[in-house]
């Protein structure tokens, strides 16, 4: 049997998944940039679809990773609208494509007010409406990414490697305690104030939530209830456009 390969990839990770001839994803692997080359891939390939938000230098990684499957690739862009989304920006294709694939995903398997937050090296919120409509969004630096920004800037701020991700909801009681507890609560907070957005601005109340990303693990469980975990949301979204070929 031959399969579409679908790539996601993003600015730390690799995301990928199969789609066979009746439309139907199993995820593949979620790897770094450093074990992309040694991943493999047993069956035939018909197609690739690539989604990628990293620089060149990723790029050409994934492209040589790819060009042993000697398949052609198709690299989606963001649009202005496509499978019944329209896209909030004045230049769309400077919507990041995940955000955009994660949209189509999303607004495809269910039409209803969405929320949703992509967690991974940046933290992205974008809300999109009962009819497809995207409102807008917001991008703010993920949980790896704030630590940096401090211990780049504040010489006697350091992370250790003994201390884990950090825990929403505590306190720390060392410098590493207190730098990974409180990037985690920012992260929980930005996703408790787009709550918050949503009602008092949009009038939502009754909507999805669906987190996706390599950071929604650290969530507190009231937030996790709240939403639902959606790790293939982009891949989703990239097998629409796979599906129309
Ligand atoms: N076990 C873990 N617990 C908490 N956070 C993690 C864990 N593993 C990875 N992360 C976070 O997830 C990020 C990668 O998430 P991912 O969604 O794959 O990012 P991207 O789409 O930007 O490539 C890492 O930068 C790190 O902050
Ligand atoms: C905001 C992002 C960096 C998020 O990427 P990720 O954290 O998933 O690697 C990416 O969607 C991007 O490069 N966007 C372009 C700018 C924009 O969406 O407006
Ligand atoms: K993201």
């Amino acid at each position: 049997m031959e399969f579409k390969l679908l790539v996601d990839a993003g600015n730390t990770r690799v995301k990928t998944a199969l789609m066979d001839a009746e439309g139907h994803l199993e995820p593949l692997f979620n790897v770094s940039y450093s074990d992309l080359p040694k991943q493999q891939i047993e069956h035939s390939l018909k197609g690739i679809w690539l989604a990628e938000v990293s620089g060149t230098e990723r790029a050409q990684q994934v492209e040589a990773w790819l060009s042993q499957f000697a398949a052609p690739i198709t690299t989606i862009q963001s649009e202005q609208t496509a499978f019944g989304v329209e896209n909030a920006y004045e230049t769309p294709q400077h919507l990041g494509v995940d955000r955009w694939l994660a949209l189509i995903g999303a607004y495809n398997e269910v039409p209803k007010a969405t929320l949703i937050i992509d967690a991974g090296t940046a933290i992205t919120v974008d809300w999109l409406n009962a009819e497809g409509k995207h409102l807008g969004g917001w991008i703010v630096p993920g949980v790896d990414l704030m630590k940096q920004a401090v211990t780049a800037r504040a010489p006697k701020v350091f992370s250790d490697a003994d201390t884990d991700w950090g825990k929403a909801q505590q306190v720390g009681r060392s410098t590493p305690e207190c730098l990974a507890n409180g990037c985690v609560n920012a992260f929980v907070g930005v996703i408790r104030q787009a709550l918050a957005v949503s009602e008092t601005e949009l009038d939502w109340f009754d909507f999805r939530v669906l987190f996706s990303g390599g950071s929604t693990p650290l969530l507190p469980a009231d937030l996790k209830r709240r939403g639902e975990l959606r790790t293939e949301l982009v891949l989703q979204g990239l097998s629409y456009y796979a599906k129309t070929n």
